[in-house]
């Protein structure tokens, strides 16, 4: 049975090798820089646990070409939202029809297009808590905890038990959608920790940034509300109670909230990766799929509208980090 990896970067490198290293037979597919760094350095796989598993270049399949997905039994997505419907069209091509698809990527929009472009084709929705770094020497750190979430089906049970080896336990829910739109509020504070240039515990250690994030969860919470979503509880805490939450001043924080800032002092946003690499970021389908949503119903999500723009200039290298309370004033003004 193999696996096919597509869109081999932080979560996809880190979940492909850890299956490889439990045994599974695995291609990682992505681009050629990646492919480089791999074949001379290999990659260590740690985790803030204290793991560290090396594997050698030659013993990490890592291919450019689509091709390799013609031999897989189950494809991961793991390309950022923009590249899902390339990711769609390479499946489309190559891929065996009984293959089973499963995207890892955040966001709530990924699965349509996923789905819409793969008619015929299993394609099921998955949801990652943790947050995965490359670090210097080839390295992938898992710098925060959490369990996979996968829409239930069927056609998973043939994975589950590989899947636990490699330390990934699938859990299987019945209603993924609910989990995503709670996996996005929590990754409204991506755009916030983009724009801080900090550390994800930094940030939000601090309630400056905190109140950022209260403001854009808040509002997102009522324009899902008005939407009829309702989001699932991902954080310890339900979504309702995390803009409370969040303001509390630090010392309380840090006590109450002590779960929420178990990360590793190097975890960061993938979308400060993006800003970091000069890619374009996520934000479109994060912040902007709240105020999309709130458009839709005739309603504003001007906090959100905002701090899209502000990620989206500094996608164009036009800012500089901001204060939480710069950045407060910015989602406000
Ligand atoms: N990083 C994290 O901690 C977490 C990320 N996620 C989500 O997981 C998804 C992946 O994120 P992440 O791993 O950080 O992203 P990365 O950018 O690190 O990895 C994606 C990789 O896919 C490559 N790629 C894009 N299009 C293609 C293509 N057509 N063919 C081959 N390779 C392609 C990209 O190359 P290039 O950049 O050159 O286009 C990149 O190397 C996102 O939706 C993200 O939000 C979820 C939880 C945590
Ligand atoms: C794990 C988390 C929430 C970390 O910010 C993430 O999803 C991301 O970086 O995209």
């Amino acid at each position: 049975m193999n696996i096919a990896v597509f869109g081999a970067g932080a979560v996809g490198i880190y979940v492909g090798a850890s299956l490889l290293a439990a045994g599974a037979d695995v291609v990682l597919i992505g681009r050629a820089r990646m492919r480089g760094q791999i074949a001379s350095q290999g990659l260590l796989l740690s985790d803030l646990e204290g793991r560290r598993q090396r594997l050698e270049g030659d013993q990490v399949p890592y291919q450019e070409s689509p091709s390799a997905l013609a031999a897989a039994d189950l494809i991961l997505v793991t390309v950022k939202s923009a590249d899902s419907a390339a990711a769609a069209s390479a499946i489309a091509g190559w891929a065996k029809p009984a293959a089973l698809v499963v995207s890892l990527q955040n966001g709530v929009g990924n699965i349509d297009t996923l789905r819409s472009l793969l008619a015929g084709r299993q394609v099921l929705a998955a949801m990652v808590p943790f947050n995965v770094v490359q670090m210097e020497g080839n390295r992938f750190h898992r710098a925060s905890g959490g369990e996979l979430m996968v829409e239930a089906a069927a056609g998973l049970e043939p994975w589950l038990a590989l899947f636990r080896q490699a330390g990934l336990p699938l859990q299987q829910c019945q209603d993924i959608a609910a989990v995503q739109w709670g996996k996005l509020l929590l990754n409204l504070n991506n755009a916030v920790n983009a724009l801080s240039g900090l550390a994800l515990k930094s940030e939000l250690s601090q309630r400056a940034y905190r109140r950022c994030l209260a403001l854009l969860i808040e509002e997102a919470l009522a324009v899902l509300r008005a939407a009829g979503i309702h989001p699932a509880r991902i954080a310890k805490a339900g979504p309702r109670l995390l803009p409370a939450l969040l303001r509390l001043p630090d010392a309380i924080f840090t006590r109450v909230a002590a779960t929420m800032l178990k990360i590793d002092p190097e975890a960061r946003s993938s979308m400060w990766q993006d800003l970091q690499a000069r890619r374009l970021t996520e934000v479109d389908y994060l912040n902007g799929a709240i105020v999309r949503l709130a458009e839709s119903l005739a309603r504003d999500a001007p906090a959100n509208r905002r701090i899209t723009a502000l990620v989206h200039a500094a996608e164009q290298g036009g800012l500089q980090p901001l204060s939480g309370a710069a950045l407060y004033r910015a989602l406000r003004a």
